[in-house]
This record gives structure tokens, sequence and C-alpha cells, in this order.
């Protein structure tokens, strides 16, 4: 990998400004800049030693650098691929950390003309309910996935760039096409965050219950723990994978149907079949595991 000069983060919230400050911290760039429209916003980044320097005009945010890494919500992104499109260098590799990335690719195309070869669509696998720039935490990527959805219009240095930056900030890096990715991650990680938003607002929209969020247990706390998330980034995270997320929902339903049916049929035996099968399914794959989350 080549020393980069200068990197630029577009959206310094939890994701962009935990990526900013390993990068700093490890010393990957000689410079990170971080672009938000907000001054006061963007000098709190600057005061937090999460970027070098911050900026509100996209021109100078993205001039000159070697990357960009684009880490806003997913109903943003389309916009700023047109905006930034007449001042990015040619040789600048473009990424992301968008949480569903057959979108990205899509909204990147239609802003460019074409899939630009420097442009390596990503998506850390790590994060909490926080988000802004406070929760920002170098150590966030350490021994958790990446994922990279590269195209067969990406370019291998590009590719390989990308791939070494995130291994030297700690993550484990897979790579998988942006169709697969978007399948596998509505399943884990959009299908709970739906299940746990849905969950707290039905309890919540039962007023007979009196404060019903008082009884619950430590159950009821890590189930829905996602749901203190990002409101908008969870809007928007549904609206580009919707597909893919609306299949599993129903999928889920129709299970929830059929639980429904032991449930009321009393069927003892069946229903202890099943939650074994997932406690073991749970026990081997999730609880042991050690190498990441
Ligand atoms: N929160 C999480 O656990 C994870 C989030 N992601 C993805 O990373 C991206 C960022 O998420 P977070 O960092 O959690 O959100 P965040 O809300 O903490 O940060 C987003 C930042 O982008 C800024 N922003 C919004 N629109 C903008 C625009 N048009 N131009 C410039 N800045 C803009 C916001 O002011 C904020 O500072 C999202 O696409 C999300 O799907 C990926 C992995 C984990
Ligand atoms: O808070 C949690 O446990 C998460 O699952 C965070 C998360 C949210 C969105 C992603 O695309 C990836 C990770």
């Amino acid at each position: 990998m080549k020393p980069l000069q200068q990197i630029t983060v577009i959206g310094v919230g939890l994701i962009g400004g935990s990526f900013a400050k390993a990068v700093k911290e490890k010393k990957l760039a000689q410079k990170v800049i971080g672009f938000g429209h907000n001054p006061e916003r963007i000098q709190k980044a600057v005061q937090l030693g999460v970027i070098d320097e911050g900026v509100c005009d996209l021109k100078a945010a993205v001039e000159n650098s070697d990357l960009i890494m684009l880490a806003v919500p997913l109903g943003s992104f389309a916009q700023i691929f047109k905006d930034i499109k007449p001042y990015v260098r040619p040789d600048a590799i473009i990424t992301d950390a968008g949480s569903a990335k057959l979108s990205v690719v899509n909204s990147i195309k239609d802003a460019f003309g074409e899939i630009p070869r420097r442009f390596v669509a990503g998506h850390p696998i790590a994060g909490k309910e926080q988000s802004g720039v406070e929760a920002a935490d170098s150590d966030l990527f350490i021994d958790h996935r990446v994922i990279l959805t590269p195209t067969e219009e990406t370019d291998s240095d590009a590719l390989e760039c990308v791939e070494t930056l995130w291994r030297k900030l700690g993550a484990l890096v897979e790579k998988m096409s942006p169709q697969f990715h978007d399948e596998v991650f509505a399943a884990t990680s959009h299908l709970p965050h739906l299940l746990a938003f849905a969950l707290v607002e039905m309890l919540n929209e039962h007023p007979e219950l009196g404060n019903v969020f008082k009884y619950t247990a430590g159950g009821f706390r890590d189930f829905t723990r996602i749901a203190s998330s990002d409101a908008v980034m969870w809007r928007d995270i549904s609206v580009h994978n919707h597909t893919a997320i609306a299949k599993w929902l129903q999928e889920y339903r129709d299970y929830l149907d059929e639980m429904i049916k032991l449930i009321e049929k009393q069927d003892a035996a069946a229903l202890h079949e099943l939650f074994l099968a997932a406690k073991t399914a749970r026990d081997t794959h999730i609880v042991a595991r050690t190498d990441a989350q």
C-alpha cells in the first residue's frame, strides 16, 4: 500500500469518527480531513482529536484526497456522490461504510455514469446503538469483520489498499458480492433491529398496561438494546435494503405463525425440540465464538 497523504471522511459520526480516529492514531495518513455541514459539530470532532481538520466546503474536502470514506446515513449517499464527482482526483479511492451495499453501488453508478474503478464498497460489522462523534472509538473495529463488496469493475490495487487499511485498524476483512451481502445482513442485522423496534413500540402502544417497561428484566434489555439505535439510520437501511428485509420479515412472520399453532395446541414436545435446536445453534456459533463479533 502506497503511503496515504490525505484521507477525507464525509460524515464524522460514530463510524466515520471511529475510522478517522483510528487512522490518525495509527498514523496511516499524513492528514485526516472531516467534512460536515455544521461548523460547530465539525470543530467538535477536531477538539475530540478525531480529525486533523474540519471542512464545510465539499470541494476543499475532497480535491486533494487520496482516499474518501463516506460514513453518512444511506439516504445521503446519492446526493454526495453527485456533489463530489467534479472534484475527486481520478486516482483517488472512494470507499464507504454503509449497512447495505447494492443501493450504494447503484447510486455511485448513477452519479458517475459507470461504477468508478477506484470505488470499493465496504461495511464494518462493528458498531453500537449510540451515534455521533462523541461515541467514536478508535478500537471499534478491532477483531470485527469488515465486508468488502467489489464488482468486476473494481481495480485490484484500490481493493488491496482498502483491505490493507482495514487490516491495519485490526479488522478481519472478507469479500462477497453486494447481492449476497444484502441478503445475509438483512437476516442477521437488519431483521433483529426491526424486531427490537417493533417489540418496544408494540408495548409502548398499550397504555392499559401502565408503564410496562418498569416490569422488564435483563432478557428484555438484551433483546431491545438495539431499539435505542438511530432512527434516521434505520429508516434509511429499511428503505435501501427493502427487498431482502421484507423477505426475511415475512419468513419470520411465517415462523411465528407456526409457533403460535404449536403453543395453541400445547405441543410441548415440538416446542422443546424447537427451543433446544435454537439453543444448541446459538451456544455453538455465538456464545462459543471468540474470533470476531
Ligand atoms: N451505527 C452503527 O453501528 C453502524 C453504522 N453503519 C453505517 O455507517 C453509516 C454511518 O452511521 P453512524 O456513524 O452510526 O451514524 P452517525 O449518525 O453517528 O453519523 C453520521 C454522520 O453523518 C453526518 N451527515 C449526515 N448527512 C450528511 C451529509 N449529507 N453530508 C455530510 N455529513 C452528513 C451526520 O451529521 C453525522 O455526523 C451509515 O450508513 C450506517 O448504516 C455501519 C456499521 C455500523
Ligand atoms: O449495536 C449493535 O449491536 C449492532 O449490531 C451495530 C451495527 C449496526 C449496523 C450495522 O450495519 C452493523 C453493526
